[in-house]
């Protein structure tokens, strides 16, 4: 095996053309084949096995840079840098991480997960090593969807002004996780397209440059003018009139062209964006047909390509997609927006039945957010599906665009809580905290399918600007008997007892259940209320519980600073109520990746963890009263 003789950064530049070869189809074969068994991002790596292999023997790692855009494509990159036996355990808890990690090896360089991002950091990179006085190249490989990010351009904006060398490898599949949108990606397809204008373009350039002196000096002038020559012949001049040199486009399976046209992006001065064309899922057919459901793959059959563990019940994202197709047909009004996140939010059912209500607008969750402030000012009923991670970026929307002028615009935040395997850019458990500061914002977490379903349809009803945060995941169907109507600010009391009061959240609410019936069994009485609002939360319901109750458990699947329970406990504080308070949250800390059940216990917010620490509050209280 070829394979066998990468292990360590640099030994491809060892190999023969041969065996650079049959690298690449051992490459491939070993991602299918460990992927099938672990899930992950499959069809994107599949894509770059040899635009890596190119940048692997064109540049000097770790001296040199090299930042992936998103990261999940990075596999490539963890082989040949001595990382393959990592894939045994990837994205497992303690295992390998599914992103390029700077604690892995000195090879990543920065961290990646959110898209849009590589440009920013390369950047700072190549002006640092500028100014320190350093001599390393700066390779920043961004994907065309992750152009659809407002910050790659405000980073080669600022790219132009501070002519660093630095290098930009678009790497475009013409795909972002499904097909990419917008003018940017129209303008690249064109590339992939104009074969034959490329060809004549080549053939001009080329001729041009063999006479000698003027040919050069001419090929130079076409290269600045603005006239419509220029426009014939150059293709990425939308670059180039940023200031940005431009090269390609370049055949992504070709490692020979594109190690020449990274050598000639080494001698540029400034910054250079280097085309390079990919092919999403190649060299595997199910990922090439279907690349969207190979972007991030569950374990599968590599014969069929079917997942080995089909799913029997619904989650959570099929609940939400099944009410917006509802009430897509029930209200005109209702519009829904993605930012580049159909499949996954389950925006996809929508888009089909009322494609001119359905806006996907790139991964630009900044723009989608004010875009939705407009659409609410103007009468409609935006509904903004996204992952609570990825909405973090935009925080200031939401607060300047939306609360300040108190818009009816709906989040519908997925993916919020622990969500496993992705780790620690990707969880979800900032939320709670980001949101519930913001005066005018209504914050909702359902604890079962059913009051998903009905907390989406209040969303919508509702004249404000208000979210309903819900897991990644199977939905919980027990409790299916309480459904009590959802009424403003107010929690839904479960059982009502004495002695112990269980306020969860959302999906918290399933473990509160198993929690209770252990104090049961213990003889302990308790009372469990679904808080349904996390912001603002039912005071009066609070006030009520502590004429009977002495401990107050706050349950929370997000973090501790800023979360649910610390408002709960202030405004307990506040009243002076005669409660002491239980916070079940999970501590201020990144948590990385893993399964979920497991990171529960590591972060304390599980069954038995939560059993423990009221059984140690109950002792407590015990002991002061002796
Ligand atoms: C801020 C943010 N929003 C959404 C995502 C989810 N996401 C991950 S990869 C991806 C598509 C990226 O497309 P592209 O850069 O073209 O890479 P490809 O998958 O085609 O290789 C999206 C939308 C993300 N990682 N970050
Ligand atoms: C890399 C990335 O950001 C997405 O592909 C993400 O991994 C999707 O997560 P889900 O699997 O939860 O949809
Ligand atoms: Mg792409």
């Amino acid at each position: 095996m070829v394979l066998d003789k990468i292990q360590k950064e640099n030994d491809i530049k060892k190999l023969t053309t041969e065996e650079l070869d049959q690298l690449r189809r051992e490459i491939r074969a070993f991602l299918i084949k460990s992927i099938s068994k672990t899930g992950g991002h499959l069809a994107s790596n599949l894509g770059v096995v040899e635009l890596t292999m190119a940048l692997h023997l064109s540049f000097d790692l770790p001296k040199d840079k090299i930042i992936w855009d998103v990261g999940h494509q990075s596999y490539t990159h963890k082989i040949l840098t001595g990382r393959k036996e990592g894939f045994e355990n990837l994205r497992q808890y303690g295992g390998m991480s599914g992103f390029p990690k700077t604690c892995e090896s000195p090879c990543d360089c920065f961290n990646t997960g959110h898209s849009s991002t590589s440009i920013s950091a390369g950047l700072g990179l190549a002006a640092a090593r500028d100014i320190t006085g350093e001599d390393y190249s700066v390779v920043s490989v961004i994907g065309d969807g992750s152009l659809t990010g407002g910050m790659a351009y405000e980073a080669m904006n600022n790219a132009a002004l501070l002519k660093s060398n630095f290098i930009i490898v678009l790497n475009d599949n013409n795909m972002s996780i499904s097909e990419n949108v917008g003018g940017m990606s129209k303008y690249l397809g064109e590339f992939r397209t104009a074969d034959a204008y490329r060809d004549l373009k080549n053939g001009i350039m080329n001729s041009l440059n063999k006479i000698p002196v003027y040919g050069e000096r001419v090929v130079k002038r076409i290269r600045r003018t603005k006239s419509g020559i220029k426009q014939l012949f150059i293709p990425g001049m939308l670059f180039e009139e940023m200031g940005l040199i431009y090269l390609g486009p370049v055949d992504g399976n070709d490692i020979q062209a594109m190690c020449k046209t990274f050598a000639e992006a080494k001698r540029v001065d400034g910054a250079v964006i280097v085309h390079v064309l990919t092919k999403k899922g190649a060299g595997y057919s199910p990922a090439e047909r279907h690349p969207a459901r190979f972007h991030g793959a569950e374990p599968f059959d590599i014969a069929t390509g079917l997942p080995s563990k089909p799913r029997t019940k619904a989650n959570y994202t099929d609940i939400f997609s099944t009410v917006m197709k509802k009430m897509g047909e029930r209200d005109p009004k209702v519009v829904a927006i993605t930012a580049a996140m159909a499949d996954g939010t389950g925006l996809k059912r929508f888009h089909n039945v009322y494609p001119e209500r359905f806006f996907d607008v790139g991964i630009a969750e900044q723009h989608a957010v004010t875009f939705a402030a407009g659409l609410a000012k103007a009468g409609l009923k935006p509904v903004f599906a996204v992952y609570s991670s990825f909405l973090q970026r935009a925080y200031d929307q939401i607060l300047h665009d939306v609360c300040i002028q108190n818009l009816p615009v709906v989040f519908a935040i997925d993916r919020a809580g622990l969500v496993g395997s992705d780790g620690e850019t990707h969880q979800g458990i900032f939320d709670l905290s980001y949101l519930s500061t913001i005066p005018n914002m209504t914050v909702m977490a359902p604890k079962n399918k059913w009051e998903l379903s009905d907390m989406i349809k209040y969303a919508i009803a509702f004249d404000a600007p208000i979210a309903v945060r819900y897991p990644r995941g199977e939905a919980y169907d027990g409790l299916r008997d309480y459904r009590a109507p959802v009424a403003y600010g107010r929690s839904e009391i479960i059982y009502l007892e004495k002695g112990v009061v269980l306020f969860a959240l959302g999906n918290m609410v399933r473990i509160a259940e198993q929690v209770r019936n252990r104090l049961k069994e213990q003889g302990v009485s308790c009372t469990l209320i679904n808080a349904r609002f996390a912001m603002p939360f039912d005071r009066e319901c609070i006030r009520e519980m502590a004429e009977k109750h002495s401990i107050f458990v706050t349950m929370e699947e997000n973090v501790r600073s800023g979360g649910f329970g610390e408002h709960v406990e202030s405004f307990i504080l506040e009243e002076e109520l005669p409660m002491n308070v239980v916070n079940i949250s999970i501590p201020d800390c990144y948590v990385e990746h893993g399964n979920v059940e497991l990171l529960k216990q590591e972060v304390g917010i599980d069954a038995d963890t939560v059993y423990r620490r009221v059984m140690d509050e109950i002792k407590k209280q015990e002991n002061e009263e002796v």
